[in-house]
């Protein structure tokens, strides 16, 4: 199974220098134990490993491995790998080595470590606070700040702004700087015709053989915690959604303050015709929000839904003429950002508040379901019809 499986996704693989030895994933909630809240240093780090732009080399790799597996697990206790089995006896070489050394001290070299590295390689998505139009951010992802609003537009029109797992980190990035800039409200919109294709397809395609299930499970972290991010965001978070939204560019909505829409604007969640399941925390909201019966024809039958549809079943909040669009929803978003902010925050967060633990619980439980639905013999060969061009939405 396991053979099969990676034959299947490693349609595209190409060995590159760093894919040789995988970067240790943000495995915290994944292992369940509870390690989150007193230790965002560290967390924090093992983002940031994944958006070095430049290559730290299989040897600083190796560093990076070893500390973080004494961080998470403590000293190696595991049988050491064949002679012929190279990398991960290297990996295993690499742990063994520290010997007793303390969680708190492994934690500590490797935050240093991933410090020292990233002021060589800044990560990419961060507006200072204060910034007015402060432009930042990669190709895909821009983010700039003016009079008030912290605007975070996904920019690949040429893929529709599929996202990619590295713009998921830096919306992960933005967001975060978004919460402590002194914007007063933040927005998610799209470049070009699209607001966007949801997951980019080929975020599956570049797995090794043999490591199917760790990447796997390091997607499904990434997914957790982008889907946090969102849930956590304390500030007026705002769509303005310029055209198509598909998959879990739609089910994000649901937690956002409101949802602006072109009338070109379409909405649709085509998990079954993927092989997946719904997430976003979409399984939660869009019963509450539209009722069970037509969540349902959305989550599980993947019915596409215009604009005004969207806007009847209160995923939209207002529905405006393409031609208009762009002028009309700035120019009220201008006039909401002059509203006082910490009114705006207190009220999000007391409507927030009544539903954050169910929120969080639900995310949890739906990617720990997609994280098995990824694995499926309907999930790949729905992955690899749309990759080798035999299908389309
Ligand atoms: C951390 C990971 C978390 C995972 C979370 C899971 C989320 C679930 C989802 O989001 S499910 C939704 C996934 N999205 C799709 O299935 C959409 C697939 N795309 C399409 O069906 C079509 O491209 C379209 C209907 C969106 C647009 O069709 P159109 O004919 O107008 O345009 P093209 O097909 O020619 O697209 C232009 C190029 O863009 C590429 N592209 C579009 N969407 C994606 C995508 N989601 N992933 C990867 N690539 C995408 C498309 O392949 C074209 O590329 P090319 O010019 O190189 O051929």
């Amino acid at each position: 199974m396991a053979l099969r499986l990676a034959k299947h996704w490693c349609l595209s693989a190409i060995r590159s220098p760093l894919q040789v030895i995988s970067f240790p994933a943000l495995q915290l909630h994944v292992s369940g134990t509870a390690m989150r809240a007193d230790q965002k240093d560290f967390e924090n780090a093992v983002t940031r490993v994944k958006l070095l732009k430049k290559d730290p080399g299989n040897e600083m790799k190796l560093k990076l491995y070893a500390l973080y597996k004494q961080a998470t697990e403590g000293p190696c206790n595991v049988p050491k790998p064949g002679v012929f089995n190279l990398i991960n006896k290297a990996k295993w070489d690499a742990w063994n080595a520290l010997g007793s050394l303390p969680k708190e001290t492994a934690r500590q070299n490797y935050v240093d470590l991933v410090s020292s590295l990233s002021s060589s390689s800044a990560s990419s998505s961060q507006v200072k606070p204060g910034a007015d139009k402060e432009q930042q951010g990669s190709e895909n992802l821009v983010v700039t700040s003016e009079n008030g609003i912290t605007k975070i537009m996904l920019n690949r029109p040429t893929k529709k702004n599929a996202i990619t797992t590295q713009m998921y980190q830096e919306i992960i990035l933005a967001l975060k700087a978004a919460s402590k800039d002194d914007s007063t409200i933040t927005v998610l919109t799209g470049n070009g015709d699209y607001y966007c294709s949801g997951n980019d397809l080929s975020n599956f395609t570049d797995v090794l053989s043999g490591e199917i299930e760790e990447k796997v499970k390091s997607i499904a972290i990434l997914l957790r915690d982008f889907v946090d991010c969102f849930i956590d965001f304390p500030k007026p978070l705002i769509a303005v959604v310029n055209g198509p939204a598909v998959g879990i560019s739609v089910t994000l909505l649901g937690l956002f303050d409101a949802v602006y829409a072109s009338d070109r604007a379409t909405f649709h969640t085509p998990f079954s015709h993927l092989g997946q399941s719904p997430e976003g925390c979409s399984s939660y909201i869009f019963p509450k929000m539209m009722g069970p019966a037509k969540a349902k024809e959305m989550l599980i039958f993947g019915k596409k839904l215009t604009a005004g549809e969207a806007c009847a079943r209160g995923l939209v909040t207002e529905v405006f003429p393409d031609s208009t669009f762009q002028t009309e929803v700035w120019t009220r978003l201008k006039a909401y950002s002059k509203l006082p902010p910490n009114a705006m925050r207190v009220s999000k967060q007391i409507i927030r508040n009544m539903e954050k633990e169910k929120l969080h619980a639900v995310n949890a439980e739906e990617v720990s379901v997609l994280q098995e639905r990824w694995l499926s013999d309907e999930c790949i060969n729905a992955v690899m019809n749309f990759l080798s061009k035999r299908a389309k939405l």
